[in-house]
């Protein structure tokens, strides 16, 4: 069995760690079909699902002969574990409903659905007059944008509906609202609107998350780019504040430094909009962290500082980039959180999942398929006076009464190349795709890679890259040449090979040396470098990104802004593991956003090219897209979808 083990890690289809992990089961039970459901169930996790299915054992292995092979040999697993010694309560595996763990993951599993599926005993708080004076009409810019777009060709039904976010548009006197629209000279008299186009007309799916987070002490607000997820948070940290007795202990978190930082300055700015008083905008936080530091890293630990028996202090907590928490951390959040707290989960539930164990925010956020609760609808009615009847549905889990799902982008309108090539990758609509590449937009472009497709590619990244370059030529200060550095990315699905990480930072350097942009030697002023492990001690984290400077005496110092925005810099030889970052894949990308992205697919279909990957990496670009792709592969990688096998949807899905 050794040796077989030792095969399968030299044909790579086990990891060492999946062979030593079977052998140490194999110490206590040596039937052979443990050991190998034990290598099996090891290998999972290794590609990020959290339990083994024991009915999807064919379609796992599918991609491994060897595997498949010794499979074959053997009986059901199944029997043999349900009898062995190393499954149960205690022991290193757990066997439920068909589903093979190890029992730290069983674990994790256990507590986090725990914890989502706890009653909410708290009465709903009577919120509907703070809540509609948040969300009040402004008039005023409403007159304003109308002032831009009126005159010849002006489709003045169509724009309302989107300005107002009008679903029940039948009922309306459109006549008399497109006299108003047409007449209007100031803002005054498109209050008129307010008996013209009743509350019970509009569905605004911001002013629904709100109401909904007030409601419980857990709600998930996911949103494509630019659908006002932090606009969404910040109005409802706003009520919060202004109707608790006292200002409720607020904490806003990340789990990369570098969505920690966005978060700060993307909530910086909305806390400013809120028509609030001054004491309570002061009450929201501008700052967010880490999810680790919130926590507290015990260096050489699994266990953090806070837990069940220390838990955080604290009374509301915001999570951003939920898509990136993977289970277990999801665990230790969940268990450190003092009874009395309520959290805010936020995200994109389409992005590609966490980098370890687990799809949790897609896993959660499926029960938004059900629609709402009658119970919770009425409610929501009678506070947001909207109309919900569509979305009642009868059956579902409760947990579906704690999702908003945020529809519109605000930052992508119908004219956007970006906006329309997501929803159509989203969607896996490849009909709407072709269309769409085929269209003239102004923000996106194909390109081909063969032929002189690779040169222009390359010609892109040296245009895009120089503004930073010479921003550094230029003396500018560290945190001017990160901001610049940061307008600019390369982004590629693969590590190694001529069009993965590898092969284009090559390329790039020698390119930028040609030009004279860069030195030759390893640590030359203006290298781009990711931090690839997270270093507590010295505050930097996996994903961080810095750029080489030199003082004024030429000693050379590697500068990162930090969460808080402060600028650090380090000697190059404290850095922890670290790569130049010219070309980055589109997994580290998670959670930072560019205005120019240039994304690069491989050239033949690879397994790792997904639906998800791919909307990952549009969705990076804010406002240009150059997407280098070969025909036929971006049609066929929309269709492929990431399955991660988890038991937590089935444990979500059980009768509170
Ligand atoms: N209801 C709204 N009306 C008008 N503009 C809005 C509204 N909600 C959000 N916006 C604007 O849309 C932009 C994106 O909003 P926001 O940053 O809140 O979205 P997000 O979902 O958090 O974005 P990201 O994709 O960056 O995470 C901002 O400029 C914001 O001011």
């Amino acid at each position: 069995m050794r040796k077989r083990l030792a095969e399968l890690v030299t044909d790579r289809e086990l990891r060492p760690i999946d062979a030593q992990f079977a052998l140490f089961i194999g110490s206590y039970d040596a039937n052979p079909a443990v050991v190998l459901a034990a290598a099996l169930v090891s290998r999972a996790l290794g590609h990020g699902h959290v339990c083994l299915p024991l009915d999807r054992l064919a379609q796992m292995t599918r991609d491994a002969p060897g595997l498949t092979a010794w499979l074959g040999e053997l009986p059901s697993l199944t029997g043999s574990l349900v009898s062995s010694p190393v499954v149960g309560p205690g022991a290193p595996l757990r066997l439920e409903l068909g589903r093979l763990y190890l029992a730290r993951y069983w674990q994790y599993e256990q507590t986090v659905a725990g914890w989502l599926l706890q009653p909410n005993s708290a009465p709903r708080p009577e919120v509907g007059e703070p809540l509609n004076s948040l969300f009040a009409r402004d008039y005023r810019g409403l007159f304003q944008r109308l002032a831009q777009v009126r005159g010849p060709g002006f489709d003045g039904r169509s724009w309302l509906a989107d300005q107002l976010d009008i679903v029940r548009s039948a009922s309306l006197d459109w006549p008399a609202i497109l006299t108003l629209l047409l007449a209007a000279d100031n803002d005054q008299v498109l209050h008129e609107l307010d008996r013209l186009v009743p509350e019970s007309a509009c569905l605004n799916w911001q002013k629904q998350a709100v109401a909904t987070a007030l409601a419980g002490r857990f709600a998930v607000i996911s949103g494509g780019p630019g659908t006002g997820k932090t606009t969404t948070v910040t109005r409802l940290l706003g009520l919060l504040v202004s109707t608790a007795d006292r200002p409720p202990l607020i904490r806003l978190v990340a789990p990369t430094g570098k969505a920690a930082a966005r978060l700060s300055e993307s909530i910086g700015a909305a806390r400013h909009s809120l028509d609030l008083p001054p004491e309570v905008i002061a009450a929201i936080p501008d700052q967010a962290g880490t999810l680790h530091r919130l926590l507290g890293v015990i260096p050489g630990r699994r266990r953090f500082r806070h837990h069940r028996d220390n838990p955080l202090h604290l009374d509301v907590l915001v999570v951003d980039e939920a898509s990136m928490v993977d289970l277990p951390l999801m665990a230790c959040l969940l268990d450190a959180l003092p009874p009395h707290a309520r959290l805010i989960l936020l995200g994109d539930r389409d992005q590609l999942a966490s980098v370890e164990a687990g799809a949790v925010l897609g896993d959660i956020c499926a029960f938004a398929e059900q629609g709402i609760s009658p119970k919770h609808g009425w409610w929501l009615q009678r506070v947001t006076g909207q109309d919900l009847s569509a979305w009642m549905t009868a059956e579902g889990s409760p947990l579906r009464d704690q999702l908003c799902l945020l529809r519109k982008s605000y930052r992508f309108d119908a004219g956007s190349g970006i906006g329309r090539l997501a929803a159509a990758v989203n969607g896996g609509q490849v009909a709407v795709l072709r269309q769409t590449l085929a269209m003239d937009f102004q923000d996106i472009a194909q390109h081909g890679l063969a032929g002189e497709g690779y040169g222009q590619l390359l010609h892109l990244c040296l245009q895009g890259y120089r503004p930073y370059l010479e921003a550094i030529r230029a003396g500018r200060p560290p945190v001017e040449v990160l901001k610049l550095f940061g307008r600019f990315q390369l982004l590629v699905a693969l590590r190694e090979g001529p069009l993965g990480v590898a092969g284009l930072n090559e390329a790039i350097v020698a390119g930028l040396v040609k030009q004279g942009l860069i030195g030759r030697q390893e640590w030359f002023a203006g290298r781009p470098v990711m931090v690839m492990e997270n270093d507590h001690a010295q505050g930097l984290y996996n994903g961080d990104i810095g750029i080489v400077l030199a003082d004024a005496a030429g000693e050379l110092r590697v500068w990162f802004q930090l969460p808080d925005g402060a600028l650090k810099g380090f000697r190059p030889s404290r850095l922890p593991a670290h790569e130049t970052v010219y070309a980055m894949t589109i997994h580290k990308s998670q959670g930072s956003e560019f205005a120019h992205t240039v994304l690069v697919l491989p050239t033949e279909l690879n397994p790792i090219l997904t639906r998800e990957l791919v909307y990952t990496g549009i969705t990076r670009a804010k406002s240009r897209l150059d997407l280098f792709v070969e025909p036929g592969i971006l049609e066929r990688a929309i269709v492929r979808r990431i399955e991660r096998a988890s038991g937590l949807q089935a444990r979500l899905a059980l009768p509170r």
